[in-house]
């Protein structure tokens, strides 16, 4: 893996219902990661604390190599991000979108106002029009727009095209493709879009209830994760020991549907065992989360 972007190490945080954490990530620079995981798995949290605007009750996050510690010159840092929250601040619904732009630009030496109406253009969006006239969508796309403005080194976003219609969505794909072309960008992302990871993602990591179980390059993790449709031929076969063993039901006669996560050895596995592979099937992202749950 190449230089981090985020690096965290033993970090905690307790909350009354919930706990996040232990969390030990270490999310590379110029590449998309996609964090994925259920409602309340602490996707969100993450990111809070990734700016700073939660801190942890142990461990620690560091940023570009900074550590991340909730203090003044935390601004360095920030003004190299680009940040879409999953919910857009209610305080400012009197404001127009330029009004906030022009709030927003001190902070981000990188402002590039051509940029900004440009993105603007792009998504469609009116930046004159309060917030509280906007739709949830034009919402999402004025806040893409501001984020990417100032072209930050690291785009956080979460769950960015929530609320996004088809057209906006593609237009949003696209736009992140292009912000990614120099090569030294990075986007951290959370997302329930299986299609969106897809296209974006080159790392996945998945969050279930607070513990982070991995990151994973992309395309090794959907070829390791195959249901394998398998006849034994008669013969008992120890099914649990086939590496990678996730699951195993009959699918009529002599015939098993077998998921493993490790598809290349569970099929040397088979041979060795004399049990015939008949097909075999990649999983999808949200079908190996279901299986993680
Ligand atoms: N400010 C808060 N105070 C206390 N608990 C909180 C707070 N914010 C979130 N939580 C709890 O932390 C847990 C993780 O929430 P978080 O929003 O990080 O999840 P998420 O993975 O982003 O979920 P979703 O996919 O629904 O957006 C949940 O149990 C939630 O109730």
């Amino acid at each position: 893996m190449t230089e981090a972007a985020v690096a965290i190490e033993r970090l905690i945080q307790r909350r009354a219902h919930f706990e996040l954490g232990p969390v030990n990530l270490t999310i590379p620079k110029g590449c998309v990661t996609a964090i994925v995981g259920p409602n309340g798995s602490g996707k969100s949290s993450l990111f809070r604390l990734m700016l700073g605007l939660a801190m942890p009750d142990e461990g620690s996050v560091r940023m570009f190599g900074e550590q991340v510690d909730g203090a003044g010159d935390a601004v360095a840092y920030k003004s190299r991000i680009g940040y879409v929250p999953e919910q857009a601040i209610d305080i400012e619904e009197h404001l127009s979108g330029d009004e906030k732009a022009a709030f927003t630009r001190p902070w981000y030496p990188g402002w590039d106002v051509n940029f900004y109406r440009e993105l603007l253009r792009r998504f469609e969006v009116d930046p004159g029009m309060k917030f509280r006239k906007m739709s949830k969508g034009m919402r999402r796309k004025f806040d893409l727009s501001l984020a990417m403005a100032h072209h930050p080194e690291l785009l956080l976003l979460d769950e960015p095209s929530s609320g996004l219609d088809p057209i906006a969505w593609k237009t949003m794909i696209d736009t992140l493709h292009r912000y990614m072309e120099p090569g030294d960008r990075t986007i951290v992302m959370a997302s329930h879009i299986v299609d969106e990871v897809r296209r974006l993602a080159d790392y996945i990591v998945f969050i279930i209830q607070g513990k982070v179980l991995g990151i994973y390059e992309k395309d090794a993790l959907l070829e390791s994760w195959q249901t394998l449709y398998v006849d034994a031929g008669g013969k008992t076969i120890l099914w649990k020991t086939m590496p990678g063993f996730r699951s195993c039901d009959r699918a009529g006669g002599t015939t098993y549907k077998i998921v493993t996560e490790k598809a290349g050895e569970a099929e040397q596995w088979l041979a060795a065992h004399g049990a015939a592979l008949i097909s075999k099937q990649k999983l999808e992202l949200d079908e190996i989360l279901l299986e993680l749950r």
